[in-house]
C-alpha cells in the first residue's frame, strides 16, 4: 500500500480542491500528549446537519490543547469544494462490497488537521451527508460509512497515513458504529471510545448486507450487532467500544430505561453496571460570545440589552412581525424529537399572551408545511424562514426573550445553552442535557410532561417574568453566566482518554457510573 504524498488522481473528483501544499504542521502540544483520531461524519466548519456538526468541529479543537487530535470524515461534495488545498497521503483496501479508497489531508487555518475518506463513488452526490435533497436516505449509507469507520480502524491499524498511528480512536453515532468493531475484527487493541449522540438514528440494514460490510459470523449474532432481525451500526458501537460515552449525565441514565433506550436499553444497562458507560455534558464553543460574534448586528455584555432590542427590531423586519410583545424563537431541525407538534399547539396561546414567534428550521417536510401555515394564520405574529443561516440562527437568538425547547427527548442540546449566552432564556423540557444545562426558574423554565398543559404553564410563567423587567434582567445575566465552554467541558474527555491509554481504567469508579434505570 503506497502511502507516499500524491497528487489527487485525475479520475478521481471533479470538483477536488487538487491543489499541492507543503505540509508543515507543527501543532504546538505538550509533551505528554497523545494522538487521538476524532471520526465523525458532520464537521461543521465544511458539513453540518445538526448538532453533531459542530461539536465534531469543537471538541477536537479543545483537545488539541492537550493531545495531537486528527479529524476523519467522508469526502463529501461540499468538503472537496471547500476550496481548502487538499493532499493526497495514502490509500486503503476494500472489504466485502466497500471499495477501496484514498486518504486525503486539509490542513484547516488554525492548524487542525482533517484527513478526508477519498472515495467519488460514494461521496460526490448532491444533498446532505445522509441523503438527497428530497430528504430521502441513500440507499447504500450502509457502506457509505461503513467505509468511514473502516477507513478509522484500518488507520489506527497503522495504514492510510505514514508516521502517524492513533493511541486512541473516538467515533461518534451510528455512521462511526463499526469503526471499533473493525478493529477489533482485526486484532487490534487500540482503546476506542463512542460517544451517543442521538441513540434513535440506528444506522440499520438487512441481515444480507453481512456480505457487502465483509462481517464475520459472530457479528451476526444478538451479541453482536444483531437488532431485531436487522444489523444495527448503532448496536455494533455500543458492543464493540472499549467505552460508551453521550452528551448528559441525564441521558446516560434515561437511555438504560424503554422509554429512551431504542430496543437498546438492556444492552445499555449491562453496560452501565459493567461501568463502561457515562455522561459528559457538550459544551459550546468560543464563537458564542455576544460581546464579539461578527455575525450580530451589535455585540453586547450583560446589561446592554438595547442590543437585544436592535436585533428584536431585525427579526421583526426579516419575518413580518409587529413590533411589539414578548419575541419567542424556534431554531431547530424540523423533526419529531424536537416536539415541534407541541410548539405547534401552544402557538395561538403565546399569540393570545400578545407574544410572538419566530421560527427558523429545516426537516420533516410535513412540519415545515404546518409551521408555514401557523404563519398564514397569525399574520404579524408569527413568522418562519425554512432555511438554516448560521447568520440569521445567531441573531434571532440575540434577539429574542425566550427559546422554545419542548423536546420529547434531547441527548444534550446545545441551542439552549447558544440561548443562554445571548440572554434569551430557554423554554425547555425536563429531560437529558435540558434538564442538566438549564436551573428552572433561574436560568431559564423547564416542564416535566411532554402535554401542551405542562408546557403552557412554562410559557405563563415566562410571560409573566416577562411582565416584571428587573426580575426579567436578572434571569438573563444568570443565564448568560450558566454556559460550560468546551475547554472546561473537555476536562473529563482528557482524563478518560489518558486513563484508557495508559490502562488505568479499569472502568468507570463506582462513584462515576451511571445509576441504570429500572426498567
Ligand atoms: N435553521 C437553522 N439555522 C441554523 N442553525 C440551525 C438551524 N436549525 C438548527 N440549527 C443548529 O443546529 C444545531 C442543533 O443542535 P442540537 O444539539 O440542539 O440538536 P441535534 O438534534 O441536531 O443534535 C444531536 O447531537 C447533539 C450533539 O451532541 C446533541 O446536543 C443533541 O441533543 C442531539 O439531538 C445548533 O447548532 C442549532 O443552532
Amino acid at each position: 500500500m503506497g502511502n507516499a504524498a500524491a497528487v489527487l488522481p485525475e479520475e478521481s473528483f471533479k470538483h477536488a480542491a487538487s491543489t499541492l501544499t507543503p505540509l508543515s504542521l507543527t501543532r504546538s502540544t505538550p509533551p505528554d500528549a497523545q494522538r487521538i483520531l476524532f471520526v465523525t461524519s458532520e464537521f461543521t466548519d465544511l458539513v453540518k446537519v445538526g448538532g453533531l456538526g459542530d461539536v465534531s468541529a469543537a471538541l477536537p479543537r479543545a483537545l488539541s490543547r492537550h493531545h495531537d487530535v486528527r479529524v476523519l470524515i467522508p469526502g463529501y461534495r461540499q468538503v472537496m469544494c471547500s476550496g481548502l488545498p487538499m493532499r493526497v497521503i495514502g490509500k486503503l483496501p476494500g472489504r466485502g462490497a466497500i471499495p477501496p479508497c484514498l486518504i486525503g489531508e486539509l490542513t484547516l487555518p488554525d492548524q487542525l488537521v482533517v484527513h478526508v475518506v477519498l472515495c467519488q463513488q460514494l461521496y460526490d452526490r448532491e444533498g446532505n451527508p445522509y441523503g438527497d435533497s428530497q430528504g430521502n436516505d441513500w440507499p447504500d449509507n450502509h457502506i457509505r460509512f461503513a467505509r468511514l469507520a473502516l477507513a478509522a480502524a484500518q488507520i489506527a491499524g497503522g495504514s492510510g497515513i505514514r508516521n502517524w498511528t492513533p493511541d486512541l480512536v473516538h467515533a461518534n453515532d451510528w455512521p462511526t458504529g463499526l469503526t471499533p468493531a473493525y478493529m477489533k475484527w482485526s486484532g487490534q487493541n487500540t482503546p476506542c471510545i463512542f460517544t451517543i449522540h442521538n441513540l434513535a438514528y440506528q444506522g440499520l440494514c438487512e441481515m444480507e448486507s453481512h456480505v457487502e460490510l465483509g462481517l464475520p459470523a459472530e457479528a451476526l449474532s444478538p451479541e453482536g450487532m444483531e437488532y431485531y432481525g436487522k444489523l444495527s451500526c448503532m448496536k455494533a458501537g455500543i458492543n464493540y467500544a472499549t467505552r460508551i460515552s453521550t452528551v448528559s449525565h441525564t441521558y446516560a441514565h434515561e437511555i438504560t430505561s424503554a422509554a429512551f433506550g431504542c430496543g437498546l436499553e438492556g444492552l445499555l444497562r449491562r453496560k452501565a453496571s459493567e461501568g463502561l458507560l457515562c455522561g459528559f455534558v457538550n459544551g459550546i464553543d468560543d464563537s458564542w460570545d455576544p460581546a464579539n460574534d461578527p455575525r450580530l448586528l451589535q455585540g453586547f455584555k450583560p446589561g446592554q440589552w438595547e442590543a437585544k432590542q436592535l436585533h428584536a427590531r431585525h427579526v421583526a423586519q426579516t419575518f413580518d412581525l409587529h413590533d411589539d410583545g414578548p419575541l419567542f424563537a424556534v431554531v431547530s431541525r424540523l423533526v419529531h424529537q424536537k416536539g415541534i407538534d407541541l410548539t405547534l399547539a401552544a402557538a395561538e396561546h403565546i399569540v393570545a399572551g400578545g407574544g410572538r414567534i419566530a421560527i427558523i428550521g429545516q426537516g420533516e417536510r410535513a412540519l415545515e408545511q404546518q409551521v408555514e401555515a401557523l404563519a398564514t394564520r397569525f399574520p404579524g405574529r408569527v413568522g418562519v424562514n425554512l432555511t438554516f443561516c448560521e447568520t440569521e440562527a445567531r441573531r434571532i437568538i440575540a434577539g429574542s426573550d425566550f427559546l422554545l425547547m419542548p423536546s420529547r427527548y434531547e441527548p444534550c442540546g446545545l441551542s439552549q445553552s447558544y440561548a443562554q449566552c445571548y440572554g434569551s432564556l430557554p423554554i425547555a423540557r425536563r429531560t437529558g442535557g435540558l434538564a442538566d444545562t438549564i436551573e428552572d426558574g433561574v436560568t431559564g423554565f423547564l416542564f416535566r410532561e411532554a402535554t401542551l398543559d405542562s408546557y403552557l404553564r412554562a410559557i405563563g410563567r415566562a410571560l409573566n417574568v416577562h411582565r416584571r423587567p428587573l426580575l426579567l434582567n436578572a434571569m438573563r445575566r444568570k443565564a448568560m453566566a450558566a454556559p460550560l465552554y468546551w475547554h472546561q467541558a473537555v476536562q473529563p474527555y482528557d482524563r478518560l482518554y489518558r486513563r484508557l491509554i495508559d490502562g488505568t481504567d479499569a472502568a468507570f469508579s463506582s462513584r462515576r457510573r451511571v445509576r441504570a434505570c429500572a426498567s
